[in-house]
Formats: C-alpha cells, sequence, structure tokens
C-alpha cells in the first residue's frame, strides 16, 4: 500500500490486517462498562501510537484492569468504541480472534508449564492450541528453531534453554511468559503489573527488556511502582474512576495538582 503501513500477513489468514496508515494502533472511544450500575469505566478514550511504550496507572479501582479486559474482548462494554489500527473493529471479535489479530496480554501471574523446559514452552506457545503431545513429538522447522532462538535471546534465556520452566526464578518465569507472548507475533502487548514481586535487578533487566519492544511492538503496561514507570515510559495516562485523569511525561502528570489530590487521598 502507498504512504502507510500494513502489518499482520505473517498471521493465520483468519486474522483481519492491521492498518497503521494513521500511525494509531489502539482507539478507545467513549468506552463505558458498568457492573450493577457502578461504573468501572466512564466515557473512557485512549489512543495509544504504533510503536509506542505506554504506562497506565491510577489508583485501586481506577478502572485498569476493565480497560485491559475491554481491548482483549473479555469485558464487552455498554457503550463507546475500540478499533485496533484503522480497520479492525474489535467489539466485533471473540477473545481468541482478538488474540490472532495481534493482541497479546500478560497477566501477573505466570502461566507456564513447570514440568517443560524454557524451550519447550515457547514451542508450546507457538503451536497454539494444538495438543502438547503432539507439539513435543514433531519436528519443527530450522526456520522454528531459529525463531525459538531468536526470541530466548530477547528475553535474555538462552542459557536456560534446556532448564524446566518451574526451576526458573519468578522474573525469569515472567520474561519466558513474556517470550511466549512473542511467538506468536502480537503487534500490541498488554503487560499488567510486570516488576511485581521482582528483585531490583529483575526488575531493571524487564524495563530494559519492555523498552526493546517498544518500536517493533507497541507495548502498554499497567504498572504500580512508580520508580519502574519512570524508568520506562514516555507517556504515562493516570486514570480514576473509569476515565483518563491526566496524560503526559511522567513528570507533567506528578506535577498535576488533579494527579496529585487523588493519589493522597487515595
Ligand atoms: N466483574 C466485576 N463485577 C463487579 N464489579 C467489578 C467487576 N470488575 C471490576 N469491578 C469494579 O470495577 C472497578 C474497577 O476495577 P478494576 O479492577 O478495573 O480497577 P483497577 O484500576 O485495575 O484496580 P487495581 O489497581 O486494584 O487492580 C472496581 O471498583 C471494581 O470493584
Amino acid at each position: 500500500m502507498i504512504g502507510g503501513r500494513f502489518l499482520g500477513q505473517n498471521r493465520r489468514s483468519a486474522a483481519p490486517r492491521l492498518d497503521l496508515s494513521h500511525n494509531i494502533i489502539l482507539y478507545l472511544e467513549g468506552i463505558s462498562v458498568s457492573f450493577d450500575g457502578f461504573k468501572a469505566l466512564n466515557d473512557l478514550n485512549l489512543y495509544i501510537e504504533a510503536g509506542e511504550l505506554r504506562c497506565i496507572i491510577g489508583p485501586n479501582g481506577a478502572g485498569k484492569t476493565t480497560m485491559m479486559d475491554v481491548i482483549t474482548g473479555k469485558t464487552r462494554p455498554d457503550t463507546g468504541s475500540a478499533w485496533f489500527g484503522q480497520t479492525v473493529d474489535l467489539l466485533s471479535l471473540s477473545e481468541p480472534e482478538i488474540a490472532t489479530a495481534g493482541i497479546g496480554r500478560k497477566f501477573q501471574k505466570p502461566t507456564i508449564f513447570p514440568n517443560h523446559t524454557t524451550f519447550e514452552n515457547l514451542e508450546l506457545a507457538m503451536a497454539g492450541d494444538k495438543a502438547v503431545w503432539k507439539v513435543l513429538f514433531a519436528r519443527i522447522s530450522s526456520e522454528q528453531a531459529d525463531r525459538i532462538d531468536s526470541v530466548l535471546r530477547t528475553i535474555g534465556l538462552s542459557d536456560k534453554r534446556n532448564v524446566l520452566a518451574g526451576s526458573l526464578s519468578h522474573g525469569q518465569k515472567q520474561w519466558l511468559e513474556i517470550g511466549m507472548l512473542l511467538m506468536q507475533s502480537p503487534e500490541l502487548l498488554l503487560v499488567d503489573e510486570p516488576v511485581a514481586g521482582m528483585t531490583p535487578q529483575e526488575t531493571e533487566r524487564t524495563a530494559e527488556l519492555l523498552v526493546s519492544l517498544s518500536g517493533t511492538h507497541s507495548v502498554v503496561v499497567v504498572e504500580h511502582d512508580m520508580a519502574f514507570v519512570r524508568s520506562i515510559a514516555r507517556t504515562v495516562t493516570v486514570l480514576h474512576q473509569g476515565s483518563v485523569l491526566a496524560e503526559g511525561s511522567m513528570d507533567q502528570v506528578q506535577n498535576d495538582p488533579k494527579v496529585i489530590e487523588v493519589y493522597l487521598g487515595d
């Protein structure tokens, strides 16, 4: 195409093509979600640029998880629209279709296969929903092996390739899970509290990893650890009572009187 970018050609053919011609990968507009009359999201507007690393912060109950749930199709909004690039209407897709379209989500708790090696975990992630025994007994192509090696290097676990995933450290398990997401070639990665429970060294390594993934991916991180957010974020969005309270650099939002009031009052 002329003057724009189409991604996702390598994905299974059922996946819609991603049109990033306006350089915006995610549009959430006027999103509201109510639980028994309580508005968890209230006319939320959020735009994520292609390749950016965005941090979402906000006090408990601000709606961060609900927002991630809307993007991945787990929760359907009462009102609003959600677009992935210019043409993919997320509200018309099921959760698996959204994953196939190129949105990967990493939950706080790792969901790795502890009794398989690091390499096998990535192999299983590449195969998607095929039966475990079929995947592990099938021969992978050299191209697939190269791809796994490349992801192992990205997540810094090349020397742990033959180690059982259950014996990895907490931080290494988190990186492995990010690697498992990468095997699905997502364009947008949603990452929920990536450094909770990590050592300072693991936190630093995670910051490097997420920064290295941005550019080639768009990354949205929900995190409570402000030092970590400061270390990685270019733009920070503050959610409060289901809407965007402030958006800007970490310095801008930290000095915003509205943000100070919300956090001091929390
Ligand atoms: N399934 C549900 N049923 C009823 N209320 C819900 C449901 N899910 C979320 N809520 C409520 O919606 C509000 C927003 O919750 P959400 O989990 O999105 O906030 P959050 O910003 O992720 O908070 P935290 O930082 O504590 O994880 C909260 O008041 C929560 O109790």
